[in-house]
């Protein structure tokens, strides 16, 4: 059984996160756009977009292909300005980023990759723990080379989570591993974020992967959200629970419903 590994929860269902978001003191960053267009010469890929995220929240962006979801993530990294509008997303040192490619150094170890950027004598037993967090305990001294692609993409996890962040932007990060391997890294994700409490926001293709994930799945289309959906399911979501399907397809439908935003 592939999933066993993962089947049990790290954490009751009175989690961490969920008691620190009642508290009203949770370590997830609250995000807010206003007014914010981002042009690429004479391409308007987003027009006065609006759009605020509570703290620890997790929340998916999906729609077609080219209508601005990257654009929107960079935005909120830090990694790009926008051509007008405020972005409110925190420092650069309470964000992390991960993308479809685990981007490790092939020359150092999988304990190094995760210890990058980390001072100090504790770095490495640092390293060590958030590897074991993501399943790879023992892992540490090998090469990325001798890893499968889910291993690689633990590893980014690993090495994004060891800086404890606030807010983790996720952009597309399982849309080169197959079907049973997302399965995992959906189970893994959502336990980490529920034990860590940070905000995340997932750009994805996949809209039963959102829908499987977020709390709110927002289209992005022609320069704006045009959907908020808020998914209430219980977690973890089975794809067969009551109501899941109907999410799906309601959201599916409106990305299918609305042009393609023009390239
Ligand atoms: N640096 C850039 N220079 C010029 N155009 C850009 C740049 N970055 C993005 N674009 C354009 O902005 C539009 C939105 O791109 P973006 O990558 O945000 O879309 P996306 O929704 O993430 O697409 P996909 O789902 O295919 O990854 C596209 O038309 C793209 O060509």
């Amino acid at each position: 059984m592939w999933l066993t590994e993962f089947d049990t929860p790290v954490l009751p269902r009175e989690s961490v996160h969920e008691d620190a978001r009642r508290a009203g003191d949770p370590r997830g960053l609250a995000l807010k756009l206003r007014g914010v267009a981002k042009s690429f010469g004479a391409r308007h890929v987003l027009k006065d977009l609006d759009l605020a995220i509570a703290p620890g929240e997790f929340v998916a962006l999906v729609g077609r292909s080219g209508c601005g979801k990257s654009t929107l993530l960079r935005l909120i990294a830090g990694l790009d300005t926008p051509t007008a509008g405020l972005v409110e997303a925190g420092t650069a040192d309470e964000r992390r980023l991960m993308f479809q490619d685990a981007r490790l150094l092939p020359w150092k170890r999988v304990v190094d990759n995760v210890a990058l950027g980390l001072a100090g004598p504790e770095a490495s037993a640092r390293a060590m723990e958030a590897l074991g967090q993501v399943g790879l305990a023992g892992r540490g001294g090998d090469w990325p080379s001798t890893l499968s692609g889910g291993q690689r993409q633990r590893v980014a996890l690993a090495r994004a989570l060891v800086h404890r962040p606030r807010l983790l932007l996720l952009d597309e990060p399982l849309g080169a591993l197959d079907a049973l391997t997302r399965l995992e890294m959906h189970r893994l994700i959502e336990q980490l974020w529920r034990r860590h409490g940070f905000t995340a926001l997932l750009v994805t293709h996949d809209v039963a992967e959102a829908v499987a994930l977020a709390d709110r799945v927002l289209l992005v289309d022609r320069g704006g959200i045009a959907l908020d959906a808020a998914v209430s399911l219980p977690r973890p979501r089975s794809r067969a629970a009551p109501g899941f399907a109907e999410l799906e397809d309601r959201v599916l439908r409106h990305i299918v419903g609305h042009a393609p935003t023009a390239a």
